[in-house]
């Protein structure tokens, strides 16, 4: 669906003369791969090229040197009408939704259908109203934005992007500015809708959480290059990259080293045995395959933390344990949780 080869973008020196500041690498040889129908999420601090990285998706922002492939086309050498008719294949919501206040819920939604000239008005208001009832505001159809909630707004920005039947949809942190409940349901609407249109999806954001919830594949992204990517479960965890591993704590108190810390498991500083964190994938999370080890092994195996969620549609658990006992012992325990797939870390 999309490919990015060997992408830099440096903003030039004259856009700063006024400040003097020096022209700046904000992406550097960016090669990325996304398949059509995935949601691929790439994550990254403040500053780190996010922004810039999607606008190059449909030229909002024209990058230094490099291609980017959609659909088999280069749009790097698109003119103005290849960039028009490029356009109306990709939608586009943002952070602060860019609705157009003087207009009705109806009528914003209608605007891109409009500018196409290609519907008839009664084409153009049965497809409003099909949009309205699939982001769910088919009440609010004659309100204005201002009227609206933040969540509400946002759903009026994606029917908008949906509006001329995208075969792709960015979204620049399109959550940011909602509440931790209203980003939940806006996700959902996004995760419904690609799945119900089979629509590709690409968003940038700032928050594991949102990758963690309905992203299948992530690029994090710092200092304008690509430092880590794959499948958001293995990122997630087994994050290599620091930065990687640094949101992925601060998503989760549990799962990464400085949340395993000795010092914040209760009675750490006595243990005697190893401190090991084991970590599980998919169905076997909830089989009692510690109990089996446990009654198979005269080592002794304490549960100190715990967690089970999940990742996108897949479960995971996360245990912290200490193992104590003879060497041949904690080795066959070792051996048992290879041949289960729990991946084990001895951290202490
Ligand atoms: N128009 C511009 N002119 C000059 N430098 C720019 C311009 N836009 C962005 N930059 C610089 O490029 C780098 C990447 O910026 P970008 O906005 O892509 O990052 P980001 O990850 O989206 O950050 P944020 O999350 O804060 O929006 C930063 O150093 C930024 O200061």
């Amino acid at each position: 669906m999309i490919r990015i080869e060997q992408l830099h973008k440096t903003y030039p020196l004259e856009r700063n003369a006024k400040s003097q500041a020096p022209a700046v690498a904000a992406l550097s040889d960016i090669n990325l791969h996304i398949k059509k129908g995935e949601i691929f999420g790439i994550i990254g601090r403040s500053g780190a090229g996010k922004s810039t990285l999607i606008r190059t998706l449909n030229m909002l922002e024209r990058p230094s040197s490099g291609k980017v492939l959609i659909e088999g086309e280069d749009i790097t050498t698109l003119d103005n009408d290849g960039l028009h008719r490029l356009r109306q294949r990709i939608g586009m919501i943002f952070q602060h939704f860019n609705l157009l206040s003087a207009k009705t819920v109806a009528a914003n939604i209608d605007w891109p259908l409009k500018i196409t000239g290609k519907y008839t008005p009664q084409e153009r208001a049965a497809r409003v109203t099909e949009l309205l009832a699939l982001v769910g505001l088919s009440e609010q159809r004659d309100k204005y934005p201002a009227q609206l909630s933040g969540g509400q707004k946002q759903r009026v920005g994606i029917a908008r992007a949906l509006a001329n039947t995208p075969h792709l949809l960015l979204c620049d942190e399109a959550t940011s500015a909602l509440d931790p409940e209203t980003t939940q349901a806006i996700l959902r609407l996004l995760l419904d809708i690609n799945r119900k249109l089979g629509l590709t999806i690409v968003l940038i954001t700032h928050e594991m959480q949102v990758i963690r919830n309905i992203c299948d594949r992530v690029a994090v992204i710092e200092g304008g290059r690509i430092v880590e990517s794959g499948e958001v479960a293995e990122v997630f965890l087994h994050p290599q990259h620091a930065v990687t591993r640094s949101m992925v704590a601060e998503s989760t108190p549990f799962s990464s080293e400085t949340a395993l810390l000795p010092s914040t498991v209760p009675g750490a500083s006595q243990l005697r045995g190893l401190l090991v964190r084991l970590t599980y994938v998919g169905d076997i999370t909830y089989q009692p395959i510690l109990s089996s080890i446990a009654a198979a092994t005269p080592a002794l195996i304490t549960i100190l933390q715990g967690t089970i969620a999940r990742i996108k549609d897949t479960p995971y658990g996360q245990l912290l344990v200490e193992i104590r006992g003879e060497a041949a012992d904690i080795a066959q325990v070792f051996t048992t949780l290879d041949q289960h797939n729990i991946r084990h870390e001895v951290l202490a």
